[in-house]
């Protein structure tokens, strides 16, 4: 059942940078063909080279598209057509772009809200409206989505981009409902603050307030962070421990299950008639 990761395909958006590229390079340890996503083509290129140092034979290989994953979704589409045909179907799709911009909510312009929402959770949308035909037909498939703890909890200075990561939970609440059924497993990695080029990027602007609250809880290293991520997606055990939600998830689950086969035998019908 876990996903065998050698000769795997996996997609890493944000897989030029920070935790992205220690996702990448972590599976391209355990033998996976990696496809990079990001804009900056430098970057990429920098990234693709410090990935092939860890390579385990020599069949492995690193591409690299560059695209914004927040824009539209048809270039985001061909990203993926592209990835496929030169590497083979996605088995594993990791949603690791994205940014951070803090401030109070009255200092905070208003397109920074669509910023963030349109990086954050569009940005998750696309790739993975992208890859999920495919991995349903296959009845094989990961797709991760990285969102924070201030996807848990909503913090100060963060309205922005606490509701862009509290979305990304309800979209992967909301599709592993759909895909279990499938063999297609999603995960939801909720990191601390962790010491990455982003992450310094963002520590420039961020008030006070937030400041001390994140320094609450120390930073972790990206590599820590990647490892525990990888490892999440490939042994899905028990995705969310809350008590009453279980109960409600089995039930819908089999309304779920109830109705694919439903669907499979009026199929049948169709067919013989
Ligand atoms: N570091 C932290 O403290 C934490 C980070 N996170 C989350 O983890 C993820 C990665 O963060 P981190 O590693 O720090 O970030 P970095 O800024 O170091 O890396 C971000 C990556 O995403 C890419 N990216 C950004 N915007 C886009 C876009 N519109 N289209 C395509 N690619 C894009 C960047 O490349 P390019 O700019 O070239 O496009 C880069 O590869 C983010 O979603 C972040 O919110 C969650 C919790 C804590
Ligand atoms: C239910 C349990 C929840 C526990 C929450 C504890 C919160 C303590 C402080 C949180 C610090 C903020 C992290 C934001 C990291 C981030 O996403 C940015 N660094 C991105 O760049």
């Amino acid at each position: 059942k876990p996903l065998a990761l050698p000769g795997a395909h996996v997609v890493v958006t944000g897989g030029s940078s920070g935790i992205g590229k220690c996702v990448a390079i972590e599976c391209y340890k355990q033998g996976a063909f990696i496809t990079l996503v990001a804009r900056n083509e430098d970057k990429l290129l920098q990234a693709k080279k410090e990935i092939e140092k860890h390579s385990v034979n020599d069949k492995q290989v690193v591409l690299c598209i560059s695209v914004d994953v927040s824009q539209d979704y048809s270039q985001v589409e061909n990203v993926i057509k592209q990835a496929q045909e030169k590497l083979g179907p996605v088995d594993m799709l990791v949603n690791c772009a994205g940014m951070s911009l803090s401030g109070k909510f009255e200092d905070l312009e208003v397109s920074t809200f669509e910023r963030l929402m349109s990086v954050n959770y569009l940005g998750s949308v696309y790739p993975s409206r992208a890859v999920i035909t495919t991995m349903k037909e296959r009845r094989v498939g990961r797709i991760v989505f990285v969102s924070s703890q201030a996807g848990q909890l909503g913090l100060f200075g963060f309205t922005a981009y606490s509701s862009s990561k509290f979305a990304i939970r309800g979209l992967a609440e909301a599709l592993q409902m759909e895909v279990k059924p499938y063999n297609v497993y999603v995960t939801v990695a909720y990191p601390p603050d962790t010491d990455t080029p982003g992450f310094a990027e963002e520590n420039k602007t961020k008030p006070l307030e937030t400041r001390l609250i994140s320094e609450t809880t120390s930073v972790c290293k990206p590599e820590q962070v990647a490892k525990q991520i990888v490892k999440d997606a490939i042994v899905v055990t028990m995705g969310l421990f809350r008590t009453i939600a279980l109960f409600y998830i089995g039930s819908f689950d089999s309304i779920v299950r109830r109705c694919m086969m439903q669907r499979a035998k009026s199929e049948i019908a169709d067919k013989t008639a």
